[in-house]
């Protein structure tokens, strides 16, 4: 069985803190090795670089941009010295990513050349979450799914192509839409996979977030051990509150830890959820896994 690795998600973990810097210096602290991320383009991307090397931490997985911005920082940003953690968009009202979007393939492209010069510069080898974005306002995801899905075909070849020149992975996450994002496109694992096979790139994996997939179709550890050769990257946080692991709720963890140990699961096992209190006050669990 192999240790498992996990990485603090400083878009969720460590928001005590608005500075990336700081985020990234309080996540080594804690014990972390490596961080993910969601967005971090309004951050200044060499003090964002100076951030990671001072921190000593390796970023492993960061979002391609989530489409209009509802205002950039970077000006904000790059006139102080301090790197406020910023959404780069209207994440309510506006876009969450373009992979799958009607007419918008040239930001998609556009956004990927931004996630990829990020990714180089901040030393992320490895993963590159390809966000597929919402439904249209006032379209129903029956009128728009075949449309849509062939969008997202064609987008991720050109990028599987394009990150498989830079030994990038691309990832796809179903996102629930019970209850998190009602009009989001990609929300099973099922519809993933057959996406992914559609695409047909080994360098193309599945993103599987637990929370998401509890909510979606539970089911869980035959889900895991189905899907289990292209999961690319795992998220984890409690149902229904999306808390830490250990908080009250629906999933044993324990046991779906233990699952992925036992099938010697080598990639990263982001902490993207919300501290019941301190971050640092709800990491007693993780200490179990960290020899
Ligand atoms: O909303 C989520 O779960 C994400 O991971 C978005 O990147």
């Amino acid at each position: 069985m192999s240790p498992l690795k996990f990485c603090a998600n400083v878009s969720w973990l460590f928001t005590e803190l608005p500075d990336v810097s700081q985020r990234l210096r309080a996540a080594a602290a804690a014990g972390f090795q490596a961080v993910e991320a969601a967005w971090l383009y309004d951050c200044e991307l060499r003090e964002l670089q100076r951030a990671r090397q001072a921190a000593g931490v390796d970023v492993v997985l960061i979002n391609t941009p989530p489409g209009r911005l509802l205002h950039s920082c970077a000006t904000s940003a790059a006139a102080s010295t301090s790197l406020r953690m910023c959404f780069a968009g209207d994440l309510e009202a506006g876009d969450l990513g373009l992979g799958a979007v009607p007419g918008r393939g040239a930001e998609f492209r556009q956004g990927l050349d931004l996630a990829v010069t990020y990714a180089k510069a901040l030393d992320c080898k490895s993963r590159i979450h390809l966000m597929a974005g919402r439904l249209p306002v006032g379209s129903t995801r029956s009128a728009v799914a075949k449309e849509m899905e062939a969008i997202f075909v064609q987008n991720l070849k050109y990028a599987a192509d394009l990150l498989s020149k830079e030994g990038i992975t691309g990832l796809i996450e179903p996102i629930n839409t019970r209850i998190t994002d009602p009009r989001y496109f990609l929300d099973s694992p099922h519809q993933a996979a057959e996406i992914l096979e559609k695409v047909g790139k080994p360098n193309l994996k599945l993103q599987m977030d637990v929370f998401h997939w509890q909510i979606m179709d539970g089911n869980l550890t035959q889900n895991i051990l189905k899907y289990f050769p292209i999961i690319g990257h795992i998220q984890v946080a409690q149902v229904p509150g999306r808390n830490e692991p250990d908080s009250a709720g629906e999933l044993n963890y324990k046991y779906l830890f233990q699952t992925l140990e036992e099938h010697s699961y080598q990639g990263y096992i982001g902490c993207e959820y919300k501290p019941r209190g301190s971050t640092k006050d709800g990491l007693g669990w993780i200490k179990d896994y960290w020899t």
